[in-house]
């Protein structure tokens, strides 16, 4: 037993902690054991203070000697060198961790903020929104707010004396005191105004239409009459815009309002996600370290990123081996020989310091647990929200760290990898679907540290061995159609629709259906994103009759009334419109009945076409999500234009498309034109396996445009019913993992009905186009539709399958039709609400409608969630007369 009295503070050396006499005790050892007998002597001597004091007059025999200290505290201090250096390289690995996964996150926000959500609607915007509509003051008198009818010569404070429309055929209206047409056709929508008028007077250009507005000049609308909305009242198309601007997919343009004032606010952006608090993992269940010093944490973290229905899961598994005792108990031993303090006969005792072992330890030990597993639902992570902690979640995950090989860490020579992570870290569930797999970081952190040549006495070695398997598995956040599983490795998987009944009889492990999502059939087509847009002057339906009348000189009261009558009982609210002010300005013989105009319609029609289709595009194509050297064809249909080369080449080029990608032009197929361009890259799609088809559809009804004359009735009610606008899908089949299809194009069929090809006659002229629409066309439709849906309905495969079984994506040529095919094929009323919705929004605008209305069936097809249809029909009808149909399968969450 070695005993000593406690030091006083003042007499200890460094920290205090090893005293002058039990240092004086370890010489003397050392020079006795050295056999420096005279040295020692003198030593002895001098340090007879120290020595004396203590109880003890001669060195413990037990006391170890001085080179075995000296030699354990040069190795712990190599030791703690390594650490400290394995340490630093750990931490740089979590940062760049941490900056990868807020990458991953950056990635994810994206895809929330376009795939899931909803598309944005034309302009125009809720009442709440804090805006004044403004009115563009007649360009001739920029710096005021008066408007100007040049037309006229009168000078009128109100809006009505604006803009105009343009309609196909031979229905126009116009009298466009409208705003200069200098904005663009593009222009965003964010806009929190609403323009009416024409924006600075500027130079008009010498092609017409559809030049950009400074945004300066708009902002500062000094040459706006301004107006406020009612706050009451919305538009259906307020509504919409609301519903769906989140997308950003669309022209975002500030919409100039063209024939006056009207209670539309401006557009908004809602593209807020919901955010759901995060569910808190269940705390890791703490456990004993028990005795061994071995360290193994195993990670899998499997997340589907759909929203919808999803699973997070956590799994980890750590078992924590201490050190052998012996290593604690060694240092320990050092210590208490020298501790003269300790009662204890064998001199050891507790030291306040860490072990060196625990050095190697420390910083991998704290969350030692054991087989700990949280599961989350996706519901309540809300995993694309940007709020999600990702880097919380993952906390100190390593990745790219199977190279840990550091050369100054020994190797244990009995250690297996396989053995300490349990699983192998490259492994990948064999039962994914082929591309589902977005990413999957996997990485095995392993650090071996074998002590074997520490000078420590008796057998003690120390042994550290620890693995960390940390595997992120990102499923694709394709809202895949699937059900999902645990594999034999509890690894979450999402099956395809075709592979749940193997996986429900034959899976091992536990099952978990987490989304039910419809899956395209291989090798059908399917729209993969969808974009829009629309001129810059917005017409609203209230002034349209008084604006058209007065740019066409008209003043016959039998035709006001009618025009106002048809107005209203077209049910659209609101249209945009290429012609404007400044072209009847630039063109005034455009409003002169017979004035061979052609060339001047086309020279506006031809650019003000490609224009809109080129926003559409991009707008189809960020929703897409892939870049324009994957387009491998594309369809342009268009109405509006006639040039060689065509559109097609003019927009192939505006986008930077390949010089090689494929082109297709459909030129005046009339409002069927959208059909014929689904089934025309349906097939290019389904053909040519890997392609990626643009469709754009693009109109304007400036050809048409002509003053009224009751000759032609059906003037009139195309002047109430058309608009102008254009739109763009892509097509392709087997989708990627990175793609978002909603719908697919199963089947396609086209069938004129004979004898019917004069109800809707169109001819070229030097005056334009002159559009004669039959009366009869509603009722020919009505005669002719059941056969033909049920021919489309019969390729579901599904006998019993009835009308109201379906959903409805039916071109609105107006009214009449809509009601008809209702009555005729007995569909609930909702059944055709899209339909009705888009002619509100935004009239009829020829080849677009029908991707206008597909839209917003998508966004109504996901609100229904589980309770959505299938299978539904796609209408459209045009000159011929031409029935083009679709049976669809929507691929929205059910
Ligand atoms: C235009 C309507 C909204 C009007 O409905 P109403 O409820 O007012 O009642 P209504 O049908 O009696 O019509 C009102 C007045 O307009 C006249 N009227 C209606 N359609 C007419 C036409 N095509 N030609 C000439 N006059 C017409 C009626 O005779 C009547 O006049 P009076 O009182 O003097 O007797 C509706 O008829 C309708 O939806 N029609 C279908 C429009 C259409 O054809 N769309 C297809 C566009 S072409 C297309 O989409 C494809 C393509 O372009 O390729």
């Amino acid at each position: 037993m070695v005993r000593t009295t406690k030091p006083k503070s003042a007499e200890r050396v460094g920290k205090g902690k090893v005293t002058p006499m039990q240092v004086a005790f370890l010489v003397d050892r050392y020079l006795c054991d050295n056999r420096f007998l005279e040295t020692r002597s003198v030593f002895r001597s001098e340090a007879s203070s120290l020595i004396s004091k203590s109880p003890l007059r001669e060195v413990p025999c037990s006391l170890i000697p001085l080179d075995d200290i000296l030699n354990e505290y040069i190795s712990l201090k190599e030791q703690k060198v390594i650490v400290d250096q394995e340490k630093a390289r750990l931490d740089q690995e979590k940062t760049r961790v941490q900056n990868l996964l807020q990458g991953m996150q950056d990635v994810m926000n994206v895809y929330n903020s376009t795939a899931a959500s909803a598309p944005p609607p034309p302009a125009i915007t809720s009442s709440a929104a804090p805006t004044a509509i403004q009115v563009a003051a007649s360009t001739s008198q920029p710096s005021n707010s008066i408007v100007v009818s040049p037309l006229g010569g009168a000078v009128h404070h109100s809006a009505p004396n604006l803009m105009s429309a343009s309609l196909p055929g031979n229905k126009r209206v116009g009298n466009f005191t409208a705003p200069s047409s200098t904005q663009s056709v593009t222009r965003k929508r964010k806009s929190p105004e609403v323009s009416l008028g024409a924006p600075p007077p500027t130079s008009v250009s010498s092609k017409g239409v559809m030049k950009k507005i400074p945004r300066a000049a708009a902002a500062k609308g000094t040459n706006y009459l301004t107006f406020q909305p009612s706050p009451n009242t919305q538009t259906p198309v307020n509504n919409n815009s609301v519903a769906n601007d989140s997308s950003d997919l669309t022209s975002t343009v500030a919409k100039r309002l063209c024939y006056g004032p009207s209670d539309m606010s401006p557009p908004t952006t809602n593209s807020a996600c919901p955010k759901t608090p995060q569910k808190q993992l269940s705390p890791q269940q703490e456990v004993t370290p028990p005795t061994n010093c071995t360290i193994l944490t195993k990670e899998r973290i499997t997340v589907s990123p759909n929203k919808q229905i999803g699973s997070y899961t956590v799994e980890r598994s750590r078992i924590v081996s201490s050190f052998s005792p012996v290593k604690s108990s060694k240092r320990d031993h050092v210590k208490g020989r020298l501790n003269f303090d300790d009662d204890d006969e064998e001199a050891t005792m507790h030291s306040d310091a860490p072990a060196s072992g625990d050095l190697v330890s420390s910083s991998y030990s704290s969350g030692s647990g054991s087989g700990s597993e949280a599961e989350v639902d996706l519901f309540d992570i809300d995993f694309l929200n940007e709020n999600f902690p990702f880097s919380e979640v993952l906390g100190d995950f390593d990745l790219g760290c199977e190279g840990i090989t550091d050369s100054c860490l020994p190797q244990p020579s009995d250690f297996h990898m396989e053995t300490a992570s349990g699983s192998s870290p490259g492994s990948v569930n064999e039962n994914l679907v082929p591309d589902q797999v977005v990413s999957e970081f996997t990485s095995t952190v392993t650090e071996m540290i074998q002590e074997k040549d520490m000078n420590t006495q008796g057998s003690d070695s120390m042994t550290t061995v620890k693995s960390i398997t940390k595997c992120l598995r990102i499923l694709s956040p394709v809202e895949y159609s699937a059900s999902t599983t645990f594999n034999l490795n509890n690894q979450l998987i999402l099956l395809p629709e075709r592979e749940r009944e193997m996986s429900s009889s034959g899976m091992n492990g536990v099952k978990k259906q987490i989304s039910t999502r419809r899956v395209a059939n291989p090798g059908k087509a399917t729209v993969l994103a969808l974009g829009k847009a629309f001129p810059s002057q917005v017409v609203p339906q209230e002034h349209l009759v008084e604006g058209f009348l007065r740019d066409t000189k008209c003043d016959d009261p039998f035709i006001k009334e009618k025009l106002e009558h048809l107005c209203k009982t077209t049910t659209v609210k609101t249209r945009y419109t290429v012609l404007s002010r400044e072209i009847l300005d630039k063109y005034p013989e455009l409003t002169t009945e017979g004035s061979p105009t052609i060339k001047q319609r086309l020279e506006i029609a031809n650019e003000a076409v490609v224009e809109m289709a080129l926003e559409a595009s991009l707008g189809c194509i960020k929703e897409w999500g892939r870049t324009v050297e994957d387009i491998t064809h594309i369809v342009y249909v268009s109405s509006s234009e006639i040039r060689l080369p065509g559109g097609d080449l003019y927009l192939s080029a505006k986008l930077g498309l390949k010089s090689d990608v494929n082109r297709v032009m459909l030129y005046f197929l009339g409002c069927y034109g959208g059909v014929t361009g689904l089934r025309v890259a349906k097939d290019i799609a389904e053909n040519n396996p890997g392609s990626r088809v643009l469709l754009t559809t693009s109109e304007t009804t400036i050809l048409g445009f002509r003053p009224p004359n009751k000759a032609r009735p059906y003037d009139l009610v195309g002047a109430a019913l058309f608009g102008d606008g254009a739109a763009a899908v892509i097509i392709g089949a087997d989708p990627l993992p990175s793609e978002a299809p909603f719908m697919e194009l199963h089947y396609a069929v086209q069938q004129f009905v004979p004898g019917t090809q004069t109800v809707i006659d169109g001819r070229l002229t030097e005056e334009g186009i002159n559009f004669k629409l039959g009366r009869d066309l509603p009722q020919k439709i009505e005669e002719n539709i059941e056969e033909f849906c049920k021919k489309l309905m019969g390729k579901a495969g599904d006998d019993s399958m009835e009308f109201n079984d379906m959903f409805w994506t039916v071109h609105p040529g107006g009214p009449a039709i809509l009601n008809r095919l209702e009555t005729k094929l007995k569909l609930g009323r909702e059944k055709l609400e899209c339909s009705r919705r888009a002619l509100v929004d935004y009239g009829n605008v020829s080849s677009n409608t029908i991707l206008y209305v597909m839209e917003y069936m998508r966004d109504e097809l996901k609100k229904k969630g589980d309770g959505a249809q299938e299978w539904g029909l796609g209408l459209a009808f045009g000159p011929g007369i031409t029935f083009e149909g679709l049976l669809l399968r929507s691929l929205a969450s059910t």
